[in-house]
């Protein structure tokens, strides 16, 4: 079989989150620990976020990057101790890959009051757009997205066989990080640049939102050793796990190996991942002997200290 003709599987959420009859929830808890073991990804429908509200944020994510590329300096996340806001083209270096990503992304996580744990927690950076052309759209989908993570996760805990309430363990202030991606014309791409490079996604469940229309995303497959291309259509979204939920499920759970380049010659394609992780004080919630005593915290530091700029506190408490 050709690469091309390998498809991620579809699960329909619908049955899980609007469950009609018995045997509903189990049937959907089966085929995302089947999805998760086989490929650590999935397409999936049903999933509860409306449609125009993916198209909102869709729309406010390209007239945040339309704005002067200037304006967009003043909000590096490289200024903010809570590393959110923007990320210039060219910023990303993966290990293996010669040239840095070609995307642009803007990041925003929860949103606290004060800086806390070295920036874990704390106050987003929000543009100089009109609070309902950004903010509003974005926030809603935010906490859309939110709820969609922690379905994936209570239906992976129970894959494992755990009941939804070890959920609790974990996620008393979850650090949940979205990521507005840009990623500029095939033609504005040098010659094996990838808009981003292969790479596994840090932490628990990833919730993509891509531009319909607009392919780019492609999953490594270990057993075929292959690239899988990942459509871009319309209403569906790409969930995966990532290292922590993987290692923390003693492997059952695939972390797979994933990158981006955009098809189109002319346009940019836009894409958004919501990342949800755990507290960042949590421990592994499913093991107690877990010889991995890292915290949440600790392993986003371990994964991220040679791609992002980290204070100095925050490294420290890695290596505690
Ligand atoms: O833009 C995409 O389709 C995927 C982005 C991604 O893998 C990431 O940001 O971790
Ligand atoms: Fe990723």
């Amino acid at each position: 079989m050709s690469s091309t003709e390998l498809k991620l599987p579809l699960v329909d959420l619908d049955g899980y989150i609007n469950p009609r009859a018995p045997g509903d929830r189990e049937r959907v808890i089966a085929e995302v620990r089947e999805a998760c073991e086989s490929f650590g990804f999935f397409q999936t429908t049903g999933h509860n976020i409306p449609l125009q509200t993916q198209k909102e944020l869709l729309k406010s994510i390209d007239t945040l990057f339309e704005l002067p590329q200037e304006e967009k300096r003043k909000l590096s996340y490289l200024e903010n101790p809570c590393r959110r806001g923007y990320e210039e083209s060219g910023m990303s270096l993966r290990t293996g890959d010669a040239l840095p990503d070609s995307k642009e992304a803007y990041y925003i996580g929860r949103e606290d009051p004060v800086v806390e744990h070295g920036g874990f927690y704390g106050p987003n950076v929000w543009p100089p757009l009109p609070t309902e052309e950004f903010r509003t759209p974005v926030w809603e989908y935010y906490q859309a997205t939110n709820k969609l993570a922690v379905v994936i996760w209570e239906i992976l805990l129970q894959g494992l066989g755990y009941p939804t309430s070890v959920m609790e363990a974990f996620t008393k202030r979850p650090m949940v990080i979205m990521k507005m991606i840009r990623y500029p014309p095939l033609e504005k791409t040098l010659p094996d640049q990838f808009g981003v490079g292969a790479h596994t996604d840090f932490g628990g469940v990833t919730v993509l939102l891509q531009q319909p229309g607009r392919d780019g995303l492609e999953v490594w497959t270990e057993e075929r050793k292959e690239w899988v291309p990942v459509q871009a259509l319309e209403d569906v979204y790409v969930i995966n796990c990532g290292d922590m939920i993987s290692q923390w499920s003693g492997g059952r759970y695939k972390s797979a190996k994933h990158r981006v380049i955009n098809k189109a010659d002319k346009q940019s394609r836009l894409s958004c991942a919501t990342f949800y992780h755990g507290d960042a004080l949590a421990r592994n919630p499913l093991n107690n002997d877990d010889p991995n005593k890292a915290t949440v915290g600790q392993r986003l530091i371990a994964r991220f200290q040679k791609q992002f700029t980290l204070p100095p506190e925050f490294t420290a408490a890695a290596s505690s």
